[in-house]
Order: C-alpha cells, then sequence, then structure tokens
C-alpha cells in the first residue's frame, strides 16, 4: 500500500511540474522587458530570478523524479504480478479434480494469463502501475487546461480538454479491441509458436531431417503467420486510420468554432505572459493526445491477463463441488485416520461417467470387482477407457453414476486426500520431475522423503539402481540437462524410476498399487522380466496393471478385457485362452507379432 501511496504522489508530481514550469516560464517572458529596463538590482530583476529558480526547480524536480515513476512503477508490478500467480496457483490447486486441466478452454486462458503474469510484460501489475501512471498525464491537462481557462477563456479550456480526450479514447479504445483480438487469435499464435518450436526441437528435427519436412516447414510457418497477422493488419486501419481521421475533423472543426467565438479581440487582450501561458499550456495539452508508452499497452493487455485469470479461476469453481473438494457434502463422515484399508474388494458399481460437457459415456453402468491382495490386469484397445478408470478410482473425476465402493464403502464418503493416501498411481503420461533421482522416488510418499534405504530399496527392486548408480552423483544427480551436472534418462529408464515411485509409496502405507501401461517404453525381454518380478516384489498387495497389450499380463491373478467402456470377459489367463473369445484372438494375434507368425488376415481383424 505504501508503495502504490509512493507511486501516486510522484505522478501527481509529474503532472503538476510541467505545468509550474510552463506557468513560470511564461511569467518570466512576460517580465523579462520591464526587468532589462530596471537593470540588475532592481526590484523586478529579483522577481524574474526568484520565477528563474522556480522554473529551474520544476525542470530538475522533473528530471530526479521521472526514474522514480519507473522503478517505483516496477517494483509495485511486481507485487501484484507475484500476488496474481499466487492467485493462478491457488485456483490451479485448487481443483481436487483433474477436470479444469484438461478442460481447452480453461487451459486456453491459463496459458494467456501465464505468459503475461510470468514474463511481467503487460502484466496486471503493469497494468496497474500503468493507470497510476495516467494520473500524471491528467493531472497535467487539468493543470493546462485551468492555465487556458484564467489566461484566456474557459470554453477554449473545454474545447482543448474535449478534443485531447476524443483523441485519447481513439487511443485507448483501438488498443483495448486491438488487444482483445490479439486474445482471439491465440489458436493462430499458438500454431506458430508450435511449428517454430518444430524447428528446434531434436525429436522432430530428426522426423524433418528424415523425411525431407524443412520446405514444408518454412512455407506452413509462413502461411501460419500470414493467417495470424492478415486480420490484425486489417484491425489496425479499422481501429487507428480511419477514427483518427475522424477525431481530426471534429478537432479542427472546435478550433474554428474557439477562434469564432473568440474573434481577434481576446487574443489582443493577451498580454505577453498571457500569450506565453496560452501557447504552452495548449502544446502542452495537445501533446496529451497521443499514445502513453508507460500506460497504454500495459492496460490494455494487462487488464486482459487479470480477466483470464479471474475467467480460469470462475472455470476452476464451475465444477461441480465434489470434482473439486471430493464431497464436501459428506467431508468429515469419516476421521481421517479411519479410512481403512481395503479387505476384500474395490467394486465399480454400475458406475457410468461422461467428461464434462461431453454428451458421449465413457461407462455405461460398469460393474466390475478387483480383489484385494491381488494383481488384476485391465486390458483393452486404445479409447476402451482404461486410463478414465484409474482417474475415477483417483478420484480425479467422480463418476456421474453408480459408485465404487472399497468393502461396501463409497469412496465418495472418504475425505478424498486420505484416500488418496492409499494408493499409489503411476499414469501412463507420469511425471518427469527435473530434481534428483532419490527425489524423484521419494515423491511416492512424501512425508517419508528422507528414507534413504527405502529409496535405494525402491530403486532396487524397478531394476534402476544400477543405472542410477552410474551417474555423476548416484542417486543424487539431477534428472535435467538444464542443470549442471545433470543429466537425462531413456524412456525406459524413466519409467522404471516411476515405478520405483510406486514401489516406495507401496512400501510407506500406500495398499493399492496402479500402474497405467508400466512397460510402454521397455523392451520385450524387458517386459516380461519386469512382470515377473513385480508380481513377487508386490505380492500380498493390491495391484492393478493397465496395458492395451494382451500378450503382456498372463502372470496377473484376474484379468478383465474391457471393451467400450464394459466388461467384455474376465477371468485368469488359462479360463480367457480356454474361453476363445476377444482375449483368446487378442492375445494369440498380438503374441505371435512378437515371434513373428502372425497371418495378414489375423492382423486384419
Ligand atoms: N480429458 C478428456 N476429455 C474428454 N474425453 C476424454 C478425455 N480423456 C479421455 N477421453 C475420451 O475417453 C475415452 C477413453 O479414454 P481413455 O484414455 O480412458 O482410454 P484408454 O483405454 O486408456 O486408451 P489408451 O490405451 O489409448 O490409453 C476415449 O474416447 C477418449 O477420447
Amino acid at each position: 500500500m505504501g508503495l502504490v501511496v509512493g507511486l501516486a504522489t510522484i505522478n501527481v508530481l509529474l503532472g503538476v511540474l510541467p505545468v509550474v514550469f510552463v506557468v513560470a516560464t511564461s511569467e518570466l517572458l512576460g517580465r523579462v522587458p520591464e526587468a532589462v529596463a530596471g537593470g540588475t538590482g532592481s526590484a523586478v530583476w529579483r522577481t524574474v530570478l526568484a520565477i528563474f529558480a522556480v522554473a529551474a526547480a520544476a525542470f530538475v524536480g522533473q528530471q530526479i523524479v521521472a526514474p522514480f515513476q519507473g522503478s517505483l512503477g516496477e517494483l509495485v508490478a511486481r507485487r501484484i504480478d507475484g500476488q496474481m500467480f499466487d492467485e493462478l496457483m491457488a485456483a490451479a490447486l485448487r481443483s481436487r479434480g483433474i477436470a479444469p486441466l484438461e478442460d481447452q478452454a480453461a487451459l486456453q486462458d491459463l496459458r494467456a494469463a501465464v505468459a503475461e503474469v510470468q514474463y511481467g510484460f503487460q502484466s496486471p501489475g503493469q497494468a496497474c502501475a500503468g493507470l497510476l501512471g495516467l494520473g500524471a498525464r491528467y493531472v497535467q491537462l487539468i493543470g493546462y487546461a485551468a492555465v487556458i481557462a484564467l489566461a484566456f477563456a474557459w470554453w477554449a479550456a473545454l474545447a482543448l480538454v474535449v478534443v485531447v480526450l476524443l483523441f485519447r479514447y481513439g487511443q485507448r479504445n483501438g488498443i483495448r479491441h486491438y488487444s482483445r483480438l490479439r486474445y482471439a487469435l491465440d489458436g493462430p499464435e499458438r500454431r506458430i509458436d508450435y511449428l517454430r518450436d518444430l524447428g528446434i526441437q531434436p525429436a522432430a528435427g530428426k522426423e524433418i531431417r528424415v523425411f525431407g519436412l524443412a520446405g514444408w516447414l518454412t512455407s506452413t510457418l509462413e502461411e501460419a503467420y500470414r493467417s495470424w497477422l492478415a486480420p490484425l493488419w486489417v484491425a489496425r486501419r479499422r481501429l487507428y486510420l480511419w477514427p483518427f481521421f475522424r477525431y481530426a475533423v471534429v478537432g479542427l472543426v472546435l478550433t474554428g468554432m474557439v477562434f469564432a467565438f473568440t474573434g481577434t479581440a481576446a487574443a489582443e487582450q493577451l498580454t505577453l505572459t498571457g500569450f506565453a501561458l496560452v501557447m504552452q499550456a495548449s502544446l502542452g495539452a495537445l501533446r496529451l493526445s497521443e499514445f502513453y508508452p508507460e500506460a497504454d499497452n500495459q492496460i490494455a493487455v494487462g487488464m486482459t491477463a487479470y480477466d483470464a485469470v479471474g475467467r480460469f479461476a470462475e472455470r476452476v469453481d464451475a465444477y461441480p463441488a465434489e470434482v473439486r473438494d471430493g464431497d464436501p457434502a459428506q467431508p468429515a463422515a469419516v476421521a481421517p485416520a479411519a479410512v481403512p484399508d481395503p479387505v476384500a474388494t474395490i467394486h465399480f458399481d454400475q458406475v457410468s461417467f461422461s467428461y464434462p460437457r461431453q454428451d458421449r459415456l465413457v461407462f455405461d453402468q460398469l460393474d466390475l470387482t478387483i480383489p484385494v491382495g491381488r494383481c488384476t490386469a485391465i486390458v483393452g484397445l486404445n479409447g476402451a477407457g482404461k486410463t478414465t478408470l484409474v482417474k475415477l478410482l483417483a478420484r480425479l473425476y467422480e463418476p456421474t453414476g453408480g459408485a465404487i465402493r472399497v468393502d461396501g464403502v463409497d469412496i465418495r464418503t472418504y475425505p478424498v486426500v486420505q484416500w488418496r493416501r492409499k494408493l499409489g498411481v503411476i499414469f501412463q503420461d507420469f511425471a518427469r520431475y527435473e530434481i534428483s533421482a532419490a527425489v524423484n522416488i521419494g515423491y511416492g510418499a512424501i512425508e517419508a522423503a528422507d528414507d534413504r534405504e527405502g529409496i535405494e530399496h525402491a530403486a532396487r527392486a524397478a531394476g534402476i539402481a544400477d543405472d542410477l548408480g552410474r551417474l555423476p552423483r548416484g542417486l543424487d544427480t539431477p534428472l535435467t540437462k538444464q542443470t549442471a551436472g545433470g543429466t537425462d534418462l531413456s524412456g525406459g529408464q524413466w519409467q522404471r524410476v516411476a515405478l520405483a515411485r510406486a514401489l516406495f509409496a507401496l512400501r510407506h502405507g500406500s495398499p493399492v498399487v496402479v500402474l497405467d501401461e508400466p512397460t510402454a517404453s521397455l523392451d520385450v525381454r524387458a517386459e516380461a522380466r519386469f512382470f515377473d518380478e513385480f508380481a513377487e516384489l508386490t505380492q500380498g498387495a493390491t495391484t492393478l496393471l493397465i496395458s492395451h497389450r494382451f500378450s503382456t499380463v498372463r502372470q496377473a491373478d484376474h484379468i478383465v478385457v474391457l471393451t467400450d467402456g464394459k466388461v467384455a470377459e474376465q477371468g485368469s489367463h488359462d479360463e480367457l485362452v480356454a474361453l476363445d473369445g476377444r482375449y483368446a484372438r487378442l492375445f494369440r494375434l498380438q503374441a505371435d507379432r512378437f515371434t513373428g507368425t502372425a497371418q495378414p488376415e489375423e492382423v486384419a481383424t
């Protein structure tokens, strides 16, 4: 608050001082002939010197104060942007579920807001500093208008203010519309960013070279730029060129009217001081009709970013309360410590689900029982709903119908945070934290992250201990090339680190381990070994393995075939093979692929 008051005071000073300078220099000019006639010792001479001192002080004062406007403005902007960022993070994290972060419209708001707030070019903080900066300009305008009104005519002052404000309206209105258009063109702009990034990414770089895509990339980028810039150019002409012709005409008409009303008589009565005052004040005021570089863009774009943060928070809060907070209607039904470990079953009881704002049901009265203490595999082709099942289990979304029951109790009656502590989930798109390997594993149970022995044990169990041990600082090596001494891992190694994270969670009291496509980056032999080892490591725990490879989950105690959100078949591997249904067919097909004996007609099915 002190900073804002300080900045506001500086802006008022910067508004007043130029007017003082104009008044003082005009007075000075008017008294010079008298002072010259009176000589250096005369009273008029001394008055002139005093006025000169005032003019000099006003001038020097401006030079001294002006830099503070920038630096204090920067401080105010940073403070406000810091708060905005906190608000943004709070909104993003307030959602207990994941829906707002998977909602494209919400993400667009988030992206735009983060870019402005993070880089702080035209951020909400800059907008606030800019708004205070407007104070300096408008105080000046009021000062000049007062001078003209007193020295000449009040309606001349009024006409001048009207003209200046009209041009200012044009400026600000144009910029406001322009910044809204820029925001609306976020899609094309993002496409340009994407295409530009493609050119400098190693993964795409390989394909661009191998497939000879460089020419295509250049022309597509050019085309993308054009389709982004064309509407901007049109808007610029529409917003800036034509309106200003109209404003200029209005300005000329008003000036003509001022002359017509005042006639030459009023002007002839002006003293030298009065003439200097009116001339300087008029020119000073007219200069205020221009674009303000310290305020205009900042206010227009910064306020758009501010609105975007608000809209994102609104979207988060618009999600049904149970998705955000885990059914606050029954929050304390069970004390946190009383959320029991599953004993017999986890039951998807007639669960229906569709993603927010989607009509299609991913699950329509799904009935599925996962036995506790055993390994269950959920297999299904791409899009069958496997990952969605895990999201529902982790309560990142809530079912739109039915309930998930653990030993008969609806999990929505548990506090969501406590329920999640029962799970160690590694998603298909698991996080690769750019920190040390040890912390990457320790995140499985953050409260036990200093259990070094447990971390080492999990790394060994996940088969990654040797690889990590060979890194420059072993488990403490940062897993990012962005940090000095850091390194990156291969896809398969990362997958094992994620697996170690789940095993660490299991060690620290998460009795249900869920792995979504845990072997996607492993080779066939490593995959087979993984499943053998995993079954041994997790004996007695409830494990849920999600895979679209039918050939890899035969060791699981219980296999569920999910098709279009429904359980098509379930049983042990032998039972399902004996059934000779979908599982058996796809198992044979995929297993044969690895041995190279698949028949063309089989592959086609
Ligand atoms: N955030 C989302 N918003 C809208 N629809 C979604 C979302 N995530 C998934 N879907 C849709 O839900 C259906 C099930 O997707 P899901 O990711 O659960 O399938 P999956 O069996 O895990 O597939 P895969 O093997 O490819 O990972 C798909 O039709 C998918 O397009």
